[in-house]
């Protein structure tokens, strides 16, 4: 909603100019009509400069004069995008679905071979994959496969190569257990068979197909009788050159159909499929596994060609046999924001809003339901030229036909303001809707400028749900603007978030003209670019337009009745509407893991920087966390880490003491600005090192990456006790807090209990011995930061030599200013522990008395860890860490296998 008054601002800066120009000439006149000699020169100067003024003016009045009439008599006439008989289909009643009973013996993901990790083919596939949320993993080529099975279930569902000649060329044992795999589980394989090669054609080792490289091509046809086409409507034509160089495939084995035709830029024919003589060449071709039953789809391009990436999705369902399916139904809503803000010369007009009303109706045929969805700013109602006023007033008389949303009174950042001020706006515009009888009933609003949705604005939120009852909201700020195809939604305290797209239209398209690249730019994004693959890859797509492309050259109009048409072209897709709640409930009830938000921080990316409110600071962000687990030390070592002049750790929480468990569990619900209250103001404070510590942290599946995507230059701190001692220093403590199930169990009933146990009891001796499980989530915490950031320490040696563990812990955090903490902890004898000189703030707890674990405890967790133990030195072995003394057994134990070896 980014308002872009460029019009406005030259005739501004013209006024300005024109009118201090005056000035100096009439200044210039009466000092020399003052003047006794008036002579002939003088005359001539004042003539040139009034010459040059005028010329000036003109200039600029004409260029602004014509900037506004640019728009057309006639908007631009819709595109005509479909060149097929629609009655040229093979069965229009077939049934698209892949569906085979196959699909229960692979997992969802696809497995990508690129050459090169960051490839220019590779990547355009993982991005296609990403936008339509297909899980994958990438393998270099020249590596040795991953494991593909799991148990008894296949873990990919489609091969995908991005270079096929890899396939061709894998070496042996890789081939043999590649083919293994796609045989036993009846898994396909996709090729790309790109044309970078001086050969001119090649016969394929071990296949009879012959390849043809660098190949100009041009005109493209389906192949309408194959199975594989679900989303692609397969009796279009495309005409014209094709983008690049292409490899085409020719065979006579009846293994082989061709799903594409097209011609070499030098043949003269049309292409056609009946035409033996002319005989069109194949650059997609589908291998239906005659000869070895292996099914296989070859492309003779890159993504490059738009259809390729509807061809590709077709593709990974018809071989994933319908696992790996895209939704037929596409949901679209458009936002008209700021329908009343605009300035003068570029609002809608009355015969404007008439087209509106119509295309609406036009659209309604092609999306049943549709209706366009209206934002207004009450403030600026009737604030444009007298026959704008008219189109306003021919809005609110058309208001029944739309769905309309509230934005603010006025055009305003939302995170400038409090609570207050936001609700006080929000109700000046309600009155506005009330008294104009404004049907606003969607319980939906959008923020102007982008502002304070995402990074939240918690009085926003307040407001919205305080003023207007507001459940749904969209954006295309999260988790970034870029890139947009990634951006998905959320749900904050109770209001959904939905993404937003853009059109590639903006305020300041007014005209054809004013779109990058002109007609030919905005009709290759409708004809299979970017505004097609927004829709393509979505099954909900939300898109943000303002007034300024209604008005005009009605820009916006000429977009979607291009693309909806286009879409029915060349696509099998349900064009749907739903009012945005339900459009919401559906968008989670589709995308259930999008629920939770993912907070970043806003000081890693500009733009979020902008709109976050100017009396927040992430320098309050702490640069260390001790993450735990718990019962392993982390209390006396978060006391000792506060000793330091240097270090400033979080304020205490009433429910969690010295912990903020922000993390895990609701408190994360609780958003940024709860999480930053735990931190002092650094302005406050000598020190920038600031810390959190939270000992539940460790073990939580969620918290690495939600720790990561807060703070990613965190260093991140882990103590490890003997996993038995700490179990059984956990379940000790449950006992003396009362816990009814350790109560009424003992500790050995516990770790022993079975999976037909009561709940309670396994519920327990999962909280108790998880967390012990330590290789299986550091690696968790290692999927995300690197081994740099991060720091173990020996819980046994902070028990026995915290001087040491702390000296190095400083090393570790580069603390600028050293703490001899030899000077400031003793021994305690009565405790049995390390504590302050002259303790006042370690909290004063006697070390619990319990009796030790018994042979038969100690045997069985030493027995259960056993083989966590195991893959834990082998991560400590491969970071090259110094593992913890306890671990030692561990090593003794190889050690004496090696010798006995
Ligand atoms: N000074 C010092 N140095 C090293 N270790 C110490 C120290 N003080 C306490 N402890 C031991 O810490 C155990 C409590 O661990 P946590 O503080 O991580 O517990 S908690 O998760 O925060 O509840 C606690 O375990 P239990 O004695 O079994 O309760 C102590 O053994």
């Amino acid at each position: 909603m980014e308002l872009k008054l460029g019009l406005n601002v030259e005739l501004g800066f013209l006024g300005m100019y024109c009118r201090s120009s005056l000035i100096v000439l009439s200044n210039i006149c009466a000092r020399c009509f003052c003047r006794k000699r008036f002579t002939l020169t003088r005359l001539l100067v004042i003539l040139l400069i009034i010459s040059v003024i005028t010329t000036i003016f003109s200039i600029s009045y004409l260029n602004v004069h014509l900037r506004s009439t640019k728009r057309r008599k006639i908007p631009p006439l819709p595109l005509s995008p479909c060149r097929a008989n629609i009655t040229d289909m093979k069965n229009p009643f077939k049934k698209i679905s892949h569906h085979t009973k196959d699909v229960l013996r692979f997992g969802e993901k696809v497995l990508v071979l690129v050459d090169l990790q960051f490839s220019k083919a590779g990547t355009k596939i993982i991005r296609l994959l990403e936008a339509v949320r297909i899980e994958y993993k990438v393998v270099s080529t020249g590596r040795n496969l991953p494991t593909l099975t799991h148990l008894d279930e296949g873990k990919f569902a489609v091969i995908i190569f991005e270079n096929f000649n890899a396939y061709i060329n894998m070496d042996n044992w890789n081939r043999q257990l590649l083919d293994k795999y796609c045989l036993e589980y009846n898994v396909g394989i996709i090729g790309f068979v790109p044309s970078t090669t001086d050969m001119i054609t090649e016969i394929v080792p071990g296949f009879p197909l012959t390849m043809e490289y660098n190949q100009k091509l041009q005109d493209y046809k389906l192949n309408r009788f194959s199975d594989v086409w679900r989303v692609t409507k397969a009796s279009q034509f495309y005409e014209g050159r094709l983008p690049g160089d292409w490899t085409v495939f020719r065979t006579n084995h009846s293994t082989y159909e061709p799903l594409s035709y097209s011609k070499k830029q030098s043949q003269k024919f049309s292409v056609s499929i009946e035409d033996d003589d002319n005989k069109p060449v194949s650059p997609v071709i589908y291998d239906s596994g005659k000869i070895d039953n292996i099914k296989r789809i070859l492309f003779g391009s890159t993504l490059r060609f738009w259809l390729h990436r509807l061809l590709l999705l077709d593709s990974i369902s018809y071989l994933s046999h319908g696992k790996l399916s895209v939704s037929l139904d596409r949901y679209i809503q458009i936002d008209i924001d700021d329908i009343f803000v605009g300035k003068e010369g570029i609002r809608m007009l009355v015969e404007d809003v008439e087209a509106l009303a119509q295309k609406q109706e036009l659209f309604q045929q092609i999306i049943p339901g549709f209706h366009f969805n209206l934002g207004f700013s009450g403030r600026y109602y009737l604030h444009g030229s007298y026959d704008e006023d008219a189109g306003d007033k021919k809005l609110l008389e058309y208001r029944d036909k739309f769905w309309w949303f509230g934005h603010m009174w006025r055009h305003e950042q939302a995170h400038k303001f409090n609570e207050e001020a936001l609700t006080l706006a929000m109700q000046q515009n309600k009155k506005f809707a009330q008294e104009n009888f404004i049907p606003v009933k969607q319980n939906y609003a959008v923020a102007p400028h982008h502002s304070g949705v995402y990074p939240v604005h918690e009085e926003l939120y307040k407001a919205w749900r305080n003023v207007w009852d507001v459940k749904v909201t969209s954006t295309e700020e999260y988790p970034k603007l870029n890139p947009s195809l990634r951006r998905r939604g959320f749900i904050y305290k109770g209001i959904m978030v939905l993404p937003r797209q853009t059109c590639g239209l903006y305020t300041h398209t007014l005209v054809l003209d004013d779109y990058p690249g002109g007609k030919k730019g905005l009709d290759d994004s409708i004809k299979g670019g970017e505004l097609f693959q927004s829709i393509l890859y979505n099954p909900i797509t939300i898109f943000m337009t303002h007034l300024s492309n209604y008005g005009n050259d009605r820009l916006a109009l000429y977009t979607f009745e291009g693309a909806l048409k286009f879409l029915k072209c060349w696509t099998n897709f349900n064009l749907k509407s739903l009012p945005p709640l339900q459009l919401a409930l559906k968008y989670f009830e589709m995308f259930p893991e999008e629920r939770d938000p993912i907070w970043q921080n806003p000081c890693n990316y500009k733009r979020h920087l902008v709109i976050w409110s100017a009396n927040k600071t992430c320098e309050k962000l702490p640069s260390f966390m001790v993450v735990g687990p718990q019962k392993t030390g982390t209390t006396a070592l978060y006391t000792f880490l506060a000793m330091h002049p240097g270090i400033v750790s979080n304020y205490n929480s009433p429910d969690t003491f010295e912990e903020v468990q922000f993390f895990n569990g609701n408190n994360y619900y609780k958003g940024l600005d709860w999480y930053l209250e735990f931190f002092p103001d650094p302005s406050n404070s000598t020190s920038p090192i600031i810390f959190e510590k939270s000992a539940t942290y460790f073990d939580n599946e969620v918290v690495p990456q939600r720790a990561f995507s807060l703070l990613p230059k965190a260093r991140i701190i882990c103590i490890l006790l003997n996993p038995a001692k700490r179990a059984y220093s956990w379940y000790q403590h449950m006992r003396s807090h009362d816990d009814p199930t350790a109560l009424s169990y003992s500790f050995y009933d516990v770790i022993s209990a079975s999976d037909i146990a009561p709940r309670k009891l396994r519920d327990l001796r999962n909280r108790c011995l998880n967390p012990g499980m330590y290789a299986q989530h550091l690696v968790r915490w290692l999927d995300y930061y690197q081994p740099s950031q991060i720091f173990i320490i020996d819980g046994e040696q902070l028990k026995n030599d915290p001087i040491n563990v702390m000296h190095r812990v400083q090393r570790f955090l580069q603390v600028e200013k050293y703490y001899d903490y030899s000077q400031h902890l003793r021994y305690d004898p009565k405790k049995g522990f390390f504590c302050e000189v002259l303790s006042n703030n370690f909290r004063k707890r006697k070390r619990k008395s319990y009796p030790p674990m018994t042979d038969e405890e100690t045997l069985f967790l030493k027995q259960y860890y056993h083989k966590y133990n195991v893959a834990l030195s082998k991560l400590f072995e491969r970071l090259h860490i110094t593992a913890p003394s306890w671990l030692e057994e561990i090593y003794e134990m190889k050690r004496n296998e090696l010798t006995t070896v």
